[in-house]
């Protein structure tokens, strides 16, 4: 007798899936490599930023009421004592009649509190002295960049669980911060079984298949910000996958499988985890590809059992692994973001599963439009090199016109912190 399975909703899957997330551990890392992590702690402005009033042109700082008079017809002559570029101070605070040739980034003089380009002036000696010629009046605090205008001190700038973008990363170092706080990258151990599977570098022989889903998987826990750890593969026999399996779980976050999974002689999945002890969490989703991608957890530590068919693995990966590797990392963009697209394809049959088609979405003129990268079977591989998206196709009893506007999870995109309801 076949194993009955019951199929449950999508989002009810990504909530049982989502009841196993806990952050990982803070730790710190350098600067130099905290991109694409997330911030463990807010950001705060622990200074003023620029932390002085200074020049943002290459010119001279003078003292506002020096100019009050100047004119084309009456200009107005002042004594350069002293030249300054970025990074030093100057020594001497502006007296009547002064200024000071300063540099674009260096800290303004006491006593001045305006800027003049260069471009403004007309220069000249007499003797050893430096004169400049101003033609027009300038008001307190023209051409200054104040202190604290980009931000104060006690600003909160970045909030936690934020992606490190090179932005983020600026004020990072801005703040001082060579050592930053954010959460362990997830260990994701992947073992992909089937006897027909040859290792990438072997040539076909009868029956037999490279093992792709590894390297599939490798990339796409990479892309979510974990760090994966190829187990290889594993051949279609109970003893060998359970062995490998129970000794791969105590190495890692979370343990990913391909193949073996469904109802088949040797899909010895299921009776892995029977034998484990692991509770299954569910062995049926309302979805096609990845109907048959089970998740089980043993001690709180989730098993993903995904598919062997690569589509179905691809978004099994995607829809149940991705969330909980982001939310382990501290993401609060867990999911993949949902938008609204027109279909440039016919669906006319209807399916009683929601179905999550390989697919493009590009935009133009403001709206986003959708089309199949390739056949829509969840056997597949080639349909995925051009996907930057699923659609996704309610189950029910009507098919899918073009124009239609329809759903697409957009696979290139930070995320969003809902799911799909
Ligand atoms: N009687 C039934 N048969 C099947 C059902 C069902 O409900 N009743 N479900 C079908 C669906 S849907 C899927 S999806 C597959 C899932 O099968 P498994 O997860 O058990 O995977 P396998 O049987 O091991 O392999 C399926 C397919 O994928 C190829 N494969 C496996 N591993 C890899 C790999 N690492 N790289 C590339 N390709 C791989 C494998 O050769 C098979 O062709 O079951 C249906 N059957
Ligand atoms: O799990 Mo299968 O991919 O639904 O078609
Ligand atoms: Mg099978």
């Amino acid at each position: 007798m076949v194993e009955r399975r019951k199929p449950i909703p999508i989002n009810e899957a990504v909530e049982r899936v989502m009841k196993f997330s806990f952050p990982g551990t803070v730790e710190t890392v350098l600067l130099e490599e905290c991109d694409d992590r997330y911030l463990a702690d807010d950001l705060l402005a622990d200074h003023d930023v620029p932390p002085f009033d200074r020049s943002p042109y290459d010119g001279f700082a003078i003292r506002a009421v020096d100019s009050v008079e100047a004119s084309r017809e009456n200009p107005v002559e002042l004594e350069v004592v002293e030249e300054i570029g970025a990074g030093t101070v100057a020594k001497k605070r502006l007296q009547t009649g002064q200024a000071t040739r300063i540099m674009t980034g260096a800290a303004l003089p006491e006593g001045a509190n305006a800027i003049v380009m260069l471009e403004l002036v007309q220069e000249r000696t007499e003797g050893s002295k430096k004169i400049i010629v101003i033609k027009r009046p300038f008001k307190q605090g023209d051409s200054v960049s104040f202190k604290g205008e980009d931000t104060e001190k006690g600003t909160a700038l970045v909030s936690k669980g934020t992606r490190i973008t090179p932005g983020v990363k600026a004020l990072l170092a801005t703040f001082g911060y060579n050592k930053v706080p954010v959460h362990k990258k997830p260990v994701v151990g992947i073992y992909a079984t089937g006897t027909e599977l040859l290792d990438i570098e072997e040539e076909l022989s009868p029956g037999k298949i490279r093992n792709s889903n590894s390297y599939m998987i490798q990339s796409q826990i990479k892309k979510a910000g974990g760090e994966p750890i190829l187990f290889g593969k594993l051949e279609d026999d109970f003893e060998v996958c359970f062995q490998s399996i129970k000794n791969a779980i105590e190495k890692v976050d979370f343990l990913i499988t391909t193949g073996g999974v469904s109802v088949g002689d040797f899909d010895y999945l299921p009776a892995i985890y029977e034998k484990l002890g692991a509770e299954v969490l569910f062995n049926k989703v309302a979805m096609r590809p990845g109907s048959v991608t089970t998740v089980a957890q043993l001690d709180g530590k989730l098993l993903f059992g995904l598919s062997g068919n690569p589509s179905a693995c691809f978004v099994g990966c995607e829809l149940f692994v991705r969330p909980i590797l982001k939310s382990f990392m501290g993401s609060i963009r867990m999911h993949l973001q949902k938008e609204q697209a027109v279909l440039q394809a016919e669906f006319p049959k209807p399916n009683p599963f929601t179905r999550l088609v390989r697919s493009k979405a590009t935009m133009s003129d403001g709206r986003l439009s959708v089309k199949p990268t390739g056949l829509d079977k969840s056997g597949v591989v080639t349909s995925l090199a051009g996907a930057n998206a699923l659609m996704m196709l309610p189950g029910g009893t009507r098919g899918f016109q073009q124009g239609d506007n329809v759903h697409v999870l957009l696979l290139d995109e930070e995320g969003s912190p809902d799911t799909w309801e």
